[in-house]
């Protein structure tokens, strides 16, 4: 059951940029596929387009090879849950999860033996005669789960499902998706602008800017060989170093790297470097290709590393993370110079990364 959105066009408005514009994208059968991006990158719009509760204004949406474009939600097969519960709070857990079996007239029968087949798989067995008010917010949203999951649907589409919960519970609820996605197959599209959700649970993503597709591909190829500048620095949290092509190399700052003999003398060029991508190490006076001293600006302890901000000597920020005891042995402080060798970066000339 692959989802396969070809050229889809919507705006909102007559004029300026279209919420999402000329998108093409697949969604593979049984796979967590992530639309992963900043906000207002059109993420929720596509979503929506694909569950029947907007409608494109050019472009087809398939899902199992069938055109769904201007098919009604109801007739899709498709499981929604958004980001805030949209859980009926007048009716209990059970009554939550039958709704949408009631909806399509199954018998009582059969509505009851797939509410408790639901809360098995949701693990909230004990809980069906709760309202949701009397649920912690972890728990309302595998009810909403639940109800998503009751009507079989071929698909089941997350609008950034965990967004109002806390860190703690987000990270749990995450590794639950995925144990619940391992016993179910059911292809997933998951609508998150958190990049560490994205590449941790799902096997496709799709990363949005401005209303269009920036690269998709598997995590470990959107991580390692990102396609634009705009994915190198959405994703890792690296920094830019700008700098250009001078006698056949890329100089930034007092870094250098090589550079093909394709890029022109002159051109201007933008490294991404991510944080646990330099190290740091005492300065000892000498600057070779990939170093490059610079200040301690600011340094920050965060749970088992630390951030710091340093600054090159070109004025150029960069953000460095380096596990505690390798800063406690550094012996730096704010203003301290420190050595901070490049071990990789990804280069861009123009838009081409090189
Ligand atoms: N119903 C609407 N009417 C007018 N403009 C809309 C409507 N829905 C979305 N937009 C606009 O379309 C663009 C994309 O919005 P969308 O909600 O799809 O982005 P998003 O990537 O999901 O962002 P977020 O993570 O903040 O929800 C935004 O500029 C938004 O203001």
């Amino acid at each position: 059951m692959s989802i396969i959105v070809e050229q889809v066009t919507r705006r909102f408005t007559e004029k300026g940029t279209p919420a999402v514009s000329d998108v093409s994208f697949q969604a593979p059968k049984g796979a967590i596929t992530s639309l992963l991006g900043p906000s207002g990158a059109g993420k929720s719009t596509l979503l929506r387009l694909v569950a029947g509760l907007e409608v494109p204004d050019t472009g087809r949406i398939l899902i199992d090879g069938v055109d769904c474009t201007h098919m009604p939600v109801q007739q899709r097969g498709v499981g929604v849950v958004f980001q805030s519960y949209a859980l009926f709070r007048h009716m209990t857990v059970r009554e939550n999860i039958a709704f949408g079996l009631e909806v399509r007239r199954a018998s009582k029968a059969e509505v009851a033996a797939r509410v408790d087949e639901m809360l098995r798989l949701v693990q909230l067995e004990d809980l069906g005669h709760r309202f949701p008010g009397q649920l912690s917010g972890g728990q309302r949203q595998r009810v909403a789960f639940a109800r998503a999951l009751a009507i079989r649907p071929r698909v089941l589409l997350l609008d950034e499902p965990f967004g109002a919960l806390d860190t703690r519970v987000r990270q749990e609820l995450r590794e639950w998706l995925h144990e619940l996605h391992e016993r179910t197959g059911l292809t997933t599209l998951l609508v998150t602008h958190d990049q560490q959700e994205a590449l941790e649970i799902s096997q496709h993503v799709v990363v949005m800017s401005g209303g269009r597709v920036a690269q998709a591909g598997s995590p470990e190829a959107i991580y390692n060989r990102p396609a634009t500048p705009f994915v190198a620095s959405f994703i890792g949290g690296a920094s830019v170093l700008r700098g250009e092509v001078r006698a056949g190399r890329v100089a930034m700052s007092s870094l250098s790297v090589d550079v093909p003999a394709a890029a022109r003398e002159g051109e201007s060029v933008q490294a991404f470097v991510r944080p646990h991508d330099i190290k740091l190490a005492k300065p000892n006076g000498t600057h070779v290709n990939g170093h490059a001293t610079g200040r301690v600006e600011r340094f920050k302890p965060v749970g088992g590393y630390v951030k710091v901000l340093l600054r090159l000597p070109s004025g150029d920020e960069v953000t460095v993370e380096v596990p505690r005891s390798e800063f406690n042995a550094l012996g730096v402080t704010e203003g301290d110079a420190v050595r901070a060798d490049v071990q990789s970066a990804t280069v861009f000339v123009g838009d081409y990364a090189i």
